[in-house]
């Protein structure tokens, strides 16, 4: 039995906590898959590599309205993938050869395997049983796949398989409504696969804003096949391919990706043996300094965070790293204003409360929309879908939420990000700096001055 002063489960963000200030530690990380997590190699990246390529061949089909005739004469599948894993995979080996042979981790014990508690810091690996002074739990999530009779006999993807496709499929049924169906029916539909999205519920994106719900859904019902208010009752093949049965009504498609959300990996660290207390929705249970109820445990991540977010989960890691460092004066976790990026098409990003958030607790509030339409940028652009909406504080002119859908929205959200995080009121704001014309940023300054403040 081999004791450590710290063990690190998962190597996605939990990899990133050890540096050059461990080096006198006795280190163990542990990974039963592949090493980097999901973010790196299933998540994040290269769904984002995916979604440029994507944008680039949408473009012909929206560039005549604007006079320029341009037509998409193929997509290369096997090239784009490749292309992505080409980059990806060799930094993910490059990551596990680093940690697992490089001197700099001369103090560092790598384990391939699955890590379970079998009490008080006490691990068993595959068979080996490890001790700890410290342990991270950074063991992030999965894939959720929904209880539907016949899909495991007709076969089905998920996040984690779709991107390496040999070749791309006619047609697509995704089922699920979230991020991961927007951004990758963007993605596939860019690529002339007919996609089709399944949803349980009346509108896509449903936990955004409803104004921003409600436009993406109207948007997406004119570009993929959208069935609202569905449920897959069962699945089947026929000649046609693989049925669907949905309520009242059933599909022929030639694939089936899930994308119902994720699950945190909580279930495979036994963690009653170890006194780790877990949340009913699977979430570990930490305090603000990222502790577990068991001492000496701590937790980050998909595995403790609602949120499921990648700068989440790097934040949670700085956090840990930071309290193991410094154990007489630890720091809290920052969750005041955490954005997110939906990167389908249109881009959609927010900050802060939607106003059914606001309207739910009761907050006194004030909204202002700007349309893309009435921008310099947005005209250039003959935008006339996409809008910025804002809530703050009549009284005191501070940000309650920020909510966008349009042209790099991911990238406009940042100052409204930033004015949250630092406290800078909406006229403050707006009317104390420069804001450059005609640029895109003109969205938020204009949704700002429209905000009826007192
Ligand atoms: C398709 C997709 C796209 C996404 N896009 C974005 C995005 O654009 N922006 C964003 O912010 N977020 C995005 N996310 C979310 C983001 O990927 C996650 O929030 C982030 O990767 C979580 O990191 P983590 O370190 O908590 O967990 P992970 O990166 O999942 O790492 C956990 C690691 O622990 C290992 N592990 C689990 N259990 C054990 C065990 N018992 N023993 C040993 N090892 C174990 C796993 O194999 C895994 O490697 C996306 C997710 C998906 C699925
Ligand atoms: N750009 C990004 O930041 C990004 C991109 C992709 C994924 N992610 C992260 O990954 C996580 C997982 O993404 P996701 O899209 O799978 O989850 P999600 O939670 O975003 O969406 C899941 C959707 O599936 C629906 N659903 C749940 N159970 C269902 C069932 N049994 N049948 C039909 N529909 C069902 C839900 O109502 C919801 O609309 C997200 O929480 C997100 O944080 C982030």
């Amino acid at each position: 039995m081999t004791n450590f002063d710290l063990v690190i489960i998962g190597t996605g963000s939990g990899n990133s906590i050890l540096d050059e200030r461990f080096r006198d530690w006795r280190v163990a990380i542990v990974e039963k898959g592949t090493f980097g997590g999901t973010c790196l190699n299933v998540g994040c990246i290269p769904t984002k590599m995916f979604v440029h390529p994507a944008d680039l061949a949408a473009m012909p089909a929206a560039a005549g309205r604007l006079g320029v005739d341009a037509t998409l004469d193929g997509v290369r599948w096997a090239d784009i993938r490749d292309r992505v894993f080409g980059r990806i995979d060799p930094i993910a080996a490059g990551g596990r050869e680093y940690r697992a042979n490089h001197t700099d981790n001369a103090n560092v014990t790598v384990y391939e395997g699955t890590a379970r508690f079998t009490g008080p810091r006490t691990l068993d690996v595959d068979g080996e049983t490890i001790t700890a002074d410290r342990i991270v739990l950074a063991a992030g999530g999965r894939a959720l796949v929904p209880a539907v009779p016949g899909l495991e006999e007709v076969g089905y993807h998920t996040s984690d398989t779709v991107m390496r496709l040999e070749k791309l499929p006619r047609r697509m049924t995704i089922i699920g409504s979230g991020f991961v169906s927007a951004e990758f029916a963007h993605v596939f539909s860019s690529f002339g696969v007919e996609v089709t999205v399944v949803a349980r519920s009346g509108a896509l994106l449903r936990r955004q804003d409803g104004d921003i719900s409600a436009r993406f859904t109207e948007l997406a019902a004119g570009r993929w096949d959208v069935r609202l208010n569905r449920k897959v009752l069962g699945a089947s093949r026929d000649a046609d391919g693989i049925r669907l049965d949905l309520d009242g009504e059933s599909l022929s498609t030639d694939l089936v990706l899930v994308a119902i959300g994720r699950v945190p990996n909580s279930d495979l660290l036994d963690l009653p043996a170890a006194g780790i207390d877990v949340a009913p929705s699977g979430h570990v249970v930490v305090d603000e300094f990222q502790r577990t109820t068991a001492a000496g445990v701590w937790a980050l991540g998909d595995l403790s965070s609602p949120f499921e977010l990648k700068h989440v989960a790097n934040h949670e890691a700085r956090v840990v790293q930071h309290n193991l460092l410094n154990p007489a004066a630890p720091i809290e976790a920052d969750h005041r204003f955490v954005p997110h990026a939906v990167f389908t098409s249109p881009q959609i990003a927010s900050v802060g409360i939607t106003e059914e958030q606001a309207r739910a607790r009761g907050l006194r509030y004030v909204t202002a929309k700007q349309d893309y339409a009435g921008i310099a940028y947005g005209w250039a652009m003959e935008d006339n879908t996409g809008f910025a909406k804002v809530l703050a504080d009549p009284a005191s002119g501070q940000l309650l939420g920020a909510h966008i859908i349009g042209p790099q929205a991911s990238t406009l959200i940042q100052p409204l990000i930033q004015a949250m995080s630092f406290g800078l009121d909406a006229r403050s704001m707006a009317r104390g700096q420069y804001w450059i014309h005609p640029a895109m940023p003109e969205l938020i300054e204009n949704a700002l001055l429209n905000l009826p403040l007192d």
